[in-house]
């Protein structure tokens, strides 16, 4: 840690996703002095998750205590290694969207009276209402998200309203169908929290408030007025509309705000400062769009567990298939989203099958040796896909549904390149309807876990057409929390807070396209649409293979 001894101030972002608690370290140049991680099925195995969650048919949760410990562990880490806890001055964070924590009436007296003798997860054993928390992966609220979009007047009135028409995973149906199938879990509950949310409550040692970019994904929030709508509480809690408003008491607007400073828990335990001070969390797609400064012409996309898609928007422009939320730091603006479930979790079960190798070699030799096939689609959605609303693995030879391609290795090729045609497909209606940015996208930043893969970023370029940049770091979310955390310490001294200091030296080009391979992806565009309906058609019928 000797590199650290000389720097004033430090600020840190975590990231709380879905596999892993991460964190980035930087200084006041915005250079990354410090990473860390902790996995959940490695590190913590004794609560049984698979790459991070407990998955029972569409339901998909995680033990909420597997991520109170796992913040002991992650900061024991860095006390092992001499971190100067005593040096930060702000500590902000993300979380993966969507999951929701419901605490118990006991969690205000236990979060107060946190002892730093012994670990957080003894604690809090108490404190919540509900011993799993639901993830983004669940699938199981269909019937509440019908039910809310039949209420409110339709999807495209709801769209308009939240940024989103009704959505699985979105918090809003999560806690309809506890309302529904436990209300006893509900009235037991004093407060809801988002992931990111809660791990700020952590830190304070009270309930921290839900910011309006991460509550932009719950079905709830009206994204014009940043409140919570009554309508929709009204729907989302079988009636008790008073009750939920106070279970989630008021979104915080400002981004920046101090929440006050960091318990005592973690000064006598890790050495902080008590001068440390909380701001509100985020989710972890609006923080690795703070990791950037998007303009025009540049998108965002993500490699993750889930694969999404960040577009910068100057006004709110919902679509059946995107979300709009608002943005973290920015009052007045937006940012369109894509999520897709179907990301890095199906990308290895397609390298397990067919290379039978988890170090990724034999899969990058397979794209390096094949060549797109105009001929030769794959839609590969293991698990519920998002967008399209669709199930089962279908392969197309020449519009025909085959069992297998000829050469089976093609699988590899395909999974990749379904993906990326599905998101230019996207992206393009996205952009077509949005009057200010008709351009070409020029430039896409790549993130994620799967970014670091030199041989899919090819594809990304080539789909494309355009380049394709890194940033510096292994985690864009926990980069962007941190930034907010520098951003709001600038603020304070009334310094200018747009990442002023945050340029695009710390981008680096990874891959140029082939336009000779961008001609081929070109020309398959449209009956990739065409095939995708099939599919969507075929799975609802439940005939997928
Ligand atoms: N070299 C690689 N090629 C392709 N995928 C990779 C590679 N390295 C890691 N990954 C994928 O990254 C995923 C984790 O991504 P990450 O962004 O860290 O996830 P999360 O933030 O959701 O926990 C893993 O599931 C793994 O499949
Ligand atoms: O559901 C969404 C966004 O709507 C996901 O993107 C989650 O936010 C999980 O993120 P990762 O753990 O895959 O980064």
């Amino acid at each position: 840690m000797s590199k650290l001894d000389n720097l004033p101030n430090l600020y840190i972002g975590f990231d709380l996703s879905t596999q892993q608690l991460k964190l980035t370290v930087i200084e006041d140049t915005y250079q990354i002095v410090f990473e860390e991680t902790v996995h959940f099925d490695k590190e913590l195995p004794h609560y049984g998750t698979l790459n991070g969650v407990i998955s029972n048919g569409e339901t998909v949760a995680c033990p909420t205590l597997l991520w109170v410990e796992s913040l002991d562990i992650l900061l024991q880490k860095l006390k092992t290694k001499k971190f100067p806890f005593h040096k930060v001055r702000i500590i902000s964070g993300a979380g993966q969207q969507h999951g929701s924590i419901y605490w118990s009436h006991n969690a205000p007296f236990l979060l107060s009276s946190l002892d730093h003798s012994k670990p957080l997860v003894d604690q809090l054993k108490n404190a919540f209402s509900v011993q799993q928390s639901p993830t983004w992966q669940d699938s199981s609220t269909s019937e509440q998200c019908r039910e809310l979009e039949k209420l409110i007047g339709g999807a495209e009135v709801l769209a308009n309203l939240t940024g989103s028409k009704a959505y699985e995973r979105f918090t809003g149906n999560q806690i309809a169908k506890l309302c529904k199938a436990n209300p006893n879990a509900f009235s037991q509950t004093s407060r809801i929290s988002l992931v990111s949310s809660f791990l700020a409550t952590l830190f304070l040692g009270h309930y921290a408030p839900i910011d309006i970019s991460d509550g932009s994904g719950m079905n709830l929030l009206n994204i014009h007025t940043k409140q919570w709508e009554d309508k929709l509480l009204n729907i989302c809690s079988c009636g008790a509309e008073g009750k939920l408003k106070e279970k989630l008491d008021e979104p915080e607007i400002d981004g920046l705000k101090i929440l006050g400073n960091v318990h005592e828990y973690f000064v006598k335990k890790y050495g902080f400062s008590e001068d440390c001070k909380i701001i509100p969390f985020t989710g972890d797609n609006p923080a690795t769009l703070i990791s950037f400064n998007i303009k025009p012409g540049n998108i965002v996309i993500s490699l993750g567990t889930s694969d999404t898609v960040l577009l910068y928007t100057s006004k709110p422009c919902p679509t059946s298939e995107s979300h709009t939320l608002c943005h973290p730091i920015i009052p007045a603006s937006y940012f369109s989203m894509l999520c897709y479930k179907n990301g890095s979790l199906t990308r290895e079960h397609i390298r397990d099958i067919y290379t039978k190798d988890v170090t990724w070699e034999r899969f990058n030799n397979g794209l390096n040796s094949s060549k797109p096939i105009k001929s030769q689609i794959g839609f590969y959605f293991l698990f519920q896909e998002i967008v399209p609303f669709a199930k089962g693995i279908y392969k197309f030879d020449s519009n025909k549904l085959v069992k297998e391609f000829v050469d089976e290795n093609y699988n590899v090729r395909a999974v990749i390149e379904s993906q990326f045609l599905s998101m230019k497909l996207r992206i393009d209606k996205l952009l077509k309807d949005d009057d200010e940015k008709k351009e070409k996208i020029q430039r896409i930043i790549v993130v994620g876990g799967a970014s670091k893969n030199d041989q899919i970023v090819k594809i990304l370029a080539d789909v494309f057409g355009a380049q394709v940049w890194r940033n510096q770091g292994e985690n864009s979310a926990s980069m962007g929390a941190a930034i907010k955390a520098r951003t709001a310490f600038l603020k304070r001294e009334c310094k200018s807070i747009i990442n002023s200091n945050y340029n695009e030296e710390n981008f680096s080009l990874v891959a140029e396209p082939d336009f000779e391979n961008t001609k081929i992806y070109d020309s398959m565009i449209e009956n990739y649409q065409e095939l995708e309906k099939l599919v969507i058609q075929l799975s609802s019928t439940e005939k997928y293979i």
